[in-house]
């Protein structure tokens, strides 16, 4: 890396001095309204939904709110380092987008956009095995950037041995297997819209594509019976931690647990071979009224101690955010909901500048909490959590959106 990211931000004032400004927000919070400004409503509630009454998505944010940074002055602050290591992979900063599903829903490229946007900013991509296009295709797309992809485990086990093996073939470096989803959520706003993006083709693609998946139908099925099949293997509610050594034994790949939130369950999994955890509760979109995932991260991290990677996302919008997940314990977080929107505003570009912004506020905070590198992000930096105040935070705070 050449320029700090922060120069973008010089950049943007400068050239607003000349009349210039940039064709999009800069403030992280305000994708999501420019968004719902552009997108179908059933789209919008797709990605912005939360399950419940929404108190997991408001405790995400709150989660972040209610700590405090404390800068801290005068340690020379020219140059800060935003690499991370994580598996042996080098990583240009402590950011990963998380998988999300069926993104042609917001816009016509969908994966394939946003993996080019993920690659402009040097930010791996991990996809979803619920994406709209082939894990082949956004290989393709990614070029030469890292990526990782996402396991949902299928019903059938040659299903799934079928999905490593293509996504090992195709240049993954990682496995990240969910296990917050034996189904999905009660989610309001999809069940009202009558909204599945699934249905209208859109997050089947690794499954039509796939040869194990192809050999379980007749070969003049139409649409309805692959969407009826597609149920039928997707979902794996019986799975059970007893599965996860078989998983252990199929590939080499990283295998990384997402959706973990109790400190037992970090235990288990490092346990029987997991390399690494997500703390998260899926953006507040699974069990309404579970815990934070922010306030789920120390006992977390606490219970696999320093060497196992430990990833947190639910909630991350803004640079600061990251350095206090950091400070909390996590290597790195995954970022999900804004690059969606900036998919939705402007594909390829929307999400790279979302990225750069991101990234532009990440290398300023460390700039202005003394921290030269990453490394150098410590629970210190924090103030102990304290009550929220002002009118938005008595009204519960920002949704998570
Ligand atoms: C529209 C949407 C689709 C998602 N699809 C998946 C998925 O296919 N697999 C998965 O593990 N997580 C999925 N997630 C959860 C994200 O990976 C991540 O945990 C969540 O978005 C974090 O919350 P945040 O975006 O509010 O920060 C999805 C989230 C959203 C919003
Ligand atoms: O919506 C989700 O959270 C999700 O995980 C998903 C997965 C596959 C298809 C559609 C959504």
């Amino acid at each position: 890396m050449t320029r700090a990211h922060a120069d973008m931000v010089r950049d943007i004032y400068l050239a607003g001095t000349g009349g210039r400004k940039p064709r999009m927000p800069t403030g992280l919070t305000s994708m999501e309204e420019h968004a719902r400004a552009v997108l179908p409503a059933n789209a919008y509630g797709y990605v912005a939904g939360n399950a419940g009454v929404g108190a997991t998505g408001r405790a995400n944010r709150q989660a972040f709110d209610q700590w405090r940074l404390v800068p801290r002055m005068l340690r020379g602050a020219t140059r800060r380092d935003l690499t991370v290591s994580l598996f042996g992979q080098r990583l240009a900063a402590p950011v990963l987008l998380a998988p999300i599903a069926a993104q042609t829903v917001v816009h016509p490229e969908g994966e394939l956009a946003a993996v080019r946007g993920a690659a402009d900013a040097g930010v791996p991509f991990v996809l979803s095995t619920g994406a709209s296009h082939p894990l082949e295709d956004v290989a393709a797309a990614a070029g030469g950037q890292p990526r990782w992809f996402q396991l949902y485990w299928p019903a059938h086990r040659a299903v799934c041995e079928s999905l490593v093996r293509r996504a090992e073939a195709s240049g993954y470096s990682a496995l990240v297997l969910t296990v917050d989803s034996p189904s999905f959520g009660y989610r309001p706003a999809d069940l009202d819209n009558g909204y599945l993006p699934f249905l209208n083709g859109a997050g089947i693609a690794n499954f039509v594509s796939d040869p194990e998946f192809q050999g379980g139908l007749p070969s003049d099925a139409g649409e309805r019976e692959v969407v009826e099949h597609w149920a039928r293997v997707f979902a794996n509610p019986g799975l059970t931690w007893d599965d996860l050594p078989w998983l252990r034994s199929l590939t080499g790949l990283p295998i990384v647990i997402k959706g973990v939130l109790h400190a037992d369950d970090a235990r288990r999994a490092v346990e029987l071979g997991a390399d690494g955890l997500v703390v998260s509760n899926h953006g507040g979109r699974q069990l309404d009224g579970s815990v934070a995932s922010l306030d789920a991260l120390p006992a977390v991290r606490a219970a696999v101690g320093d060497g196992v990677p430990v990833l947190l996302d639910s909630g991350v919008r803004t640079g600061s955010d990251v350095v206090k997940a950091l400070a909390l314990g996590a290597d790195a977080v995954l970022y999900g909901r804004p690059y969606v929107y900036g998919l939705a505003l402007d594909g390829q570009e929307g999400v790279s500048h979302v990225l750069r912004c991101l990234l532009a506020e990440l290398d300023l905070a460390l700039a202005l909490t003394g921290s030269g590198a990453v490394s150098e992000i410590t629970a210190d930096l924090l103030a102990p959590p304290g009550p929220l105040a002002g009118p938005g935070n008595a009204e519960g705070g920002d949704s998570c959106r």
